[in-house]
């Protein structure tokens, strides 16, 4: 059974900036532990939260399910959301104490696990939420999150301010967790310490679509990323490698045509853009001049702000 199925996902921020996700196909088994791999502005973050349900997509022919249900019209329960802006949010950082904070969402009805998160976590009950450090405000986070039993568990890089030790141990909760209830883990990190035991997947994200969907790991010569690594190569050298092909990518782009623009925001979405034109293109156009932004602008007026870039 698929906990995760995404078909023909394609999401914008907005109307005037291309995609964040392009065409996003997704399928990920009951149980399963999956590590996304990408650099910054991938698209990971955008696909975790629509799967959590926070962004709305309104394009027609996504089909975007999580435990077999629409996560718009017919949300999931079981879901649990974990990202980083949860930091930010004044609540948060009001004088509130540890122990109320939990109990304000049921910690006492969920006492041993609380409490087992409580240990790996090294949280304090007695702390007050506005007294402490981004990493301890981070594990009170993660014990909220945790101490409800979840079937799907969408992290975002919250384990980024944690010390080593927390994050082994809390890496060895999530992963037991997992095997022994079944339930199925999408985690976007940049960390790959430690990481290895971890996932039974992976899979590489690029302009907001899968370079490589999720592989099973750790790799053996029978896997499909065989292809790509020796057996039991390393999260960390997968990663560096694949991080290093998509610099050379985006290089590429832009000697095909693509001049440096003022800023560095600019040039990523002058890249994105013609990723997104190569992707509707036919097949035989492989480059993109000033005519043939004339012809698309004609077909995807959304992307009409082209004409201000230098190409
Ligand atoms: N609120 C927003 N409005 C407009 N564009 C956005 C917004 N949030 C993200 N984007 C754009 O969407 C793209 C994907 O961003 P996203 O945050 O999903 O990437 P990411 O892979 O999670 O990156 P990182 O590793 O830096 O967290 C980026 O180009 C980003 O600039």
């Amino acid at each position: 059974m698929l906990a995760i199925s995404v078909a023909g996902l394609t999401y914008s921020h907005s109307a005037l900036v291309p995609p964040s996700l392009l065409d996003v196909c997704l399928a990920l088994p009951k149980g399963s532990r999956s590590i996304l791999i990408g650099a910054n502005g991938a698209g990971k973050s955008t696909l975790l939260q629509i799967l959590a349900g926070k962004r709305l997509v309104t394009a027609a022919g996504a089909d975007i399910r999580v435990k077999d249900r629409d996560v718009f019209r017919d949300s999931p329960p079981g879901v649990t959301f974990l990202g980083t802006e949860w930091a930010m949010n004044p609540v948060v950082r009001s004088d509130i104490v540890v122990s109320a904070f939990l109990d304000s969402v049921g910690g006492y009805r969920h006492k041993e696990r609380r409490d087992r998160l409580l240990d790996i976590l090294d949280v304090d009950l007695d702390w007050h939420m506005h007294q402490i450090s981004d990493g301890e405000r981070r594990r009170v986070q993660l014990c909220f999150g945790l101490m409800v039993e979840w079937d799907v568990l969408l992290l975002d890089e919250v384990t980024v301010d944690l010390d080593v030790l927390v994050r082994d141990e809390l890496l060895a909760f999530l992963k037991n967790d997992s095997e022994t209830r079944g339930s199925t883990i999408l985690y976007a990190t940049h960390i790959f310490d430690g990481l290895n035991d971890f996932p039974t997947h992976v899979a590489h994200m690029r302009f907001g679509t899968f370079v490589t969907e999720p592989s099973a790991w750790p790799i053996t010569q029978e896997s499909s990323l065989a292809a790509q690594f020796p057996p039991a190569t390393t999260l960390f050298t997968v990663a560096l490698q694949w991080l290093r092909e998509d610099k050379a990518y985006r290089e590429a782009l832009e000697k095909q045509g693509f001049k440096k623009t003022r800023g560095a925001r600019r040039n990523e979405l002058t890249t994105r853009l013609y990723h997104l034109i190569l992707k509707r293109s036919t097949a035989n156009m492989t480059i993109l001049t000033k005519d043939v932004v004339h012809q698309l602008e004609l077909n995807l007026p959304a992307i009409s702000f082209l004409r201000d870039f230098s190409l």
